[in-house]
């Protein structure tokens, strides 16, 4: 590859000299501006592969010129180099088109990875997500499945934090998979955390890790999962649920781009790209005191809408075909296809729990499903608007007693779901038991 070149703009020349030399062990070459104006003037006279911008410049803000670059030079991206503790200009920056930002005083560990992060965008040959194996694809050709798509290919050239909103089941897990797989940090783990599945008194250590010693039960050092997403991309599920002294030290690593395991009294940096999602409403999280308000407005630097399904029945046909196409190769039958009604009666419910609850439908009619033909009778689609509602009929004498207890949980299982539109940490919550149990109740009643 040939040699890559970078324009520093900083009016200190100290700090001119710091990144210059670090650039050049890494093998670019960086020419450097003390302003807006004599920036503007080297970007037309050559073409660069990355831009670091001080945010105070002699004649004007950094913003000023993240904006222009994208504007005139969209191919480069552009890194803000922030005053410490200054987290507004950096997500000001981000939003503005900054891909990331770096804090003085500079880490040139972390100016490095960021460096090598900018360098992989210009390589085109970031393999596409299909090719990796892992992604998943998000279907669909209505409108607003298109506009995700083509918001998910630019978000994943950048590295700053994405709030990702939407029903459950909508595919926000997918989405943020995507984000990673298509970005330069795809060779690079993603690692999904659901935040309300932790054990509140684990959280900390689970993210940031901890020393042995420091609580009973930490019998080794152990590295959190910031750290086991080095180079790659944390993804917070269901954000909202962490505990607030968690957000606390979740602010102050995104901040500060290091954290402290628990017991230790050293921090260590990360590279860690933020992704978090939640199915709640988080200005009403704000609003109530449950969420950070500081911690809120840094993770959603950029925030993503999936879609409900209900707001995009035109893909129904397509998804259904699809899953069907999927149990069809697990199970190894023959292939499987719904009838003009059956297709007719999907495209009309509500689908509160979206594409994972259209997966649940077709895999529990599959399964009762005697022909190649799926029915209105068999997708077991709650009547009219109403939701399941447990049974109250007398029990039946002539079925063993398993499989009659069996039904009652299953129906009980499917209300909560149903209730907490297919969340499952909520719907454990709902029905008093661990995630961990109700995934295994999903499994035994093959409701997963
Ligand atoms: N557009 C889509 N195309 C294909 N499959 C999809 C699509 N959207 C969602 N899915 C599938 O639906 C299921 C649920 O998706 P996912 O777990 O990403 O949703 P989620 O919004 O993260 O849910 P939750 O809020 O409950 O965590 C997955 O099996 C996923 O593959």
């Amino acid at each position: 590859m040939t040699k890559a070149h970078a324009l520093v703009v900083d009016d200190e020349p100290d700090i001119l000299d710091l990144i210059k030399i670090t650039l050049a062990r890494m093998d670019l070459t960086a020419r450097t501006a003390a302003d807006i104006a004599e920036a503007k003037r080297l970007l037309s006279d050559q073409a660069f592969d990355l831009c670091l911008t001080d945010m105070q410049l002699p004649d004007g803000s950094g913003i000023e010129l993240v904006a222009y670059i994208n504007a005139r030079y969209p191919e480069t991206p552009v890194a803000m180099i922030t005053a410490h503790g200054n987290m507004s200009s950096a997500v000001a920056a981000m939003k503005a088109g900054a891909f990331d930002f770096v804090a003085k005083p500079v880490n040139l560990q972390l100016l490095r990875r960021l460096v090598e992060s900018a360098l992989r965008l210009r390589e085109s040959d970031l393999t596409p997500p299909e090719k990796t194996g892992s992604a998943q694809e998000l279907l669909g050709q209505s409108r607003p499945m298109r506009e995700i798509r083509r918001l998910i290919t630019k978000i994943a050239r950048n590295q700053a934090p994405v709030f990702i909103t939407g029903e459950s089941g909508t595919g926000k897990e997918v989405a943020a998979r995507l984000i990673h797989g298509e970005g330069p940090r795809q060779a690079a783990p993603f690692v999904p955390v659901n935040c309300g599945a932790i054990p509140e008194d684990l959280v900390e250590s689970e993210l940031f890790g901890h020393k042995k010693g420091s609580f009973t039960g930490a019998v080794g050092d152990k590295p959190g999962l910031f750290q086991a997403a080095e180079r790659g991309t944390l993804f917070l599920d269901e954000v909202a649920d962490l505990p607030l002294p968690a957000q606390v030290k979740l602010l102050r690593a995104i901040q500060e781009k290091s954290v402290r395991a628990v017991g230790s009294q050293q921090e260590v940096p990360v590279d860690a790209r933020i992704i978090s999602a939640s199915h709640r409403d988080l200005n009403t999280e704000v609003e109530q005191g449950r969420f950070r308000q500081d911690l809120f407005y840094r993770i959603n630097v950029i925030e993503l809408r999936m879609p409900a399904l209900r707001e995009r029945p035109e893909d129904i046909p397509v998804l259904a075909a699809h899953i069907l196409e999927r149990i069809s190769r697990q199970t190894g039958r023959g292939p499987m296809r719904l009838s003009s009604a059956g297709l007719e009666r999907l495209t009309s419910y509500r689908f509160p729990g979206n594409v994972r609850e259209l997966e649940n439908i077709l895999e529990r009619a599959a399964a009762l499903c005697e022909s190649d033909e799926i029915g209105v009778d068999e997708l077991y689609l709650p009547q009219g608007s109403s939701s399941t509602t447990i049974a109250g009929s007398p029990a039946q004498t002539d079925v063993p007693l398993e499989n009659y207890l069996d039904e009652i949980e299953k129906k009980a299982i499917l209300q909560a779901l149903e209730e907490t539109r297919w969340n499952r940490t909520a719907a454990a919550k709902k029905l008093g038991m661990t995630l961990r149990s109700l995934r295994y109740r999903l499994s035994k009643l093959g409701l997963d």
